[in-house]
């Protein structure tokens, strides 16, 4: 579905990003994970198109369309091509309500009349009661599931989610782990998640993508994150 090819990205003549291949494959969740400042958000703010790169390439294909090359559209056409972006800050409208923020999240999408579908609430029921509240009104558990949801309702092909956990408790990673597992699994949305909490990873990834200092030191199924490289690459201390 998206395929990343030597990506090299700089942040002024900071060498971020280093020679970065990456394939996401349909209906999977891939997990990059990494320990903090190792380039998570930047790969995942040069794929929604708010970081350009220095070099490299950047195909996406669907099974019944031509690749295309993502280098040559703005966020706006990643966005309306199908992909789904949900920022660490989470970017709500915090003065207008959850059903106000939906509506404006479709609106902006051209996905259908404005009225939001039952399937979001079926989703994130915690939503339903909320629809008429402000978003700065809300628990940050709560923002981040309008956050979500306003995603979900342009209806991506491909979710990106930069760092979900972060800052937030048990229950919500519960939470946010079963919406999860049932859009990618049960309803086959394809899932880029950029996340270092382990336990969240082994329950909801299919495959890892590992990044150190901006280079991709080792990829795979997420049941070959073994020991060795969790102590080699997620040990604060001891990383090389
Ligand atoms: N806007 C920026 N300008 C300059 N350097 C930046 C900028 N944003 C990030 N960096 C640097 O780029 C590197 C990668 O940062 P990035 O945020 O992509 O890492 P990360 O793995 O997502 O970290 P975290 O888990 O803390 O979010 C870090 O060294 C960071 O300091």
């Amino acid at each position: 579905m998206l395929s990343l090819r030597a990506v090299n990205h700089y942040y002024g003549n900071q060498h971020i990003l280093w020679d970065l291949n990456l394939d996401l494959a349909p209906g999977k969740c891939t997990c990059v994970l990494g320990l903090p400042g190792m380039g998570k958000t930047t790969l995942v703010n040069c794929i929604a198109g708010f970081q350009a790169i220095e070099s490299g390439t950047m195909f996406w294909q669907e099974a019944s369309g031509p690749p295309r090359d993502l280098l040559t559209l703005s966020p706006p056409l990643r966005a309306a091509m199908g992909i789904g972006y949900v920022p660490q800050d989470k970017r709500i409208f915090s003065q207008m309500t959850v059903e106000e923020n939906l509506q404006i999240a479709m609106r902006a999408s051209h996905e259908g009349n404005g009225a939001v579908g039952s399937d979001i609430f079926d989703l994130m029921p915690e939503l339903y009661p909320l629809r008429q509240v402000k978003g700065a009104a809300m628990s940050d558990d709560d923002q981040y599931q309008l956050a979500l949801a306003s995603a979900l309702v342009t209806r991506p092909k491909l979710l990106i989610l930069d760092e979900p956990t972060r800052g937030m408790g048990l229950g919500f990673m519960h939470k946010l782990g079963e919406c999860l597992l049932r859009l990618n699994r049960e309803l086959g949305l394809t899932v880029l998640l950029a996340e270092q909490h382990l336990p969240f990873i082994r329950r909801v990834a299919d495959t890892f993508c590992l990044l150190h200092r901006g280079r991709n030191v080792a990829q795979g199924p997420v049941n070959q994150l073994d020991t060795r490289l969790l102590a080699q690459f997620m040990t604060p201390d001891e990383a090389p």
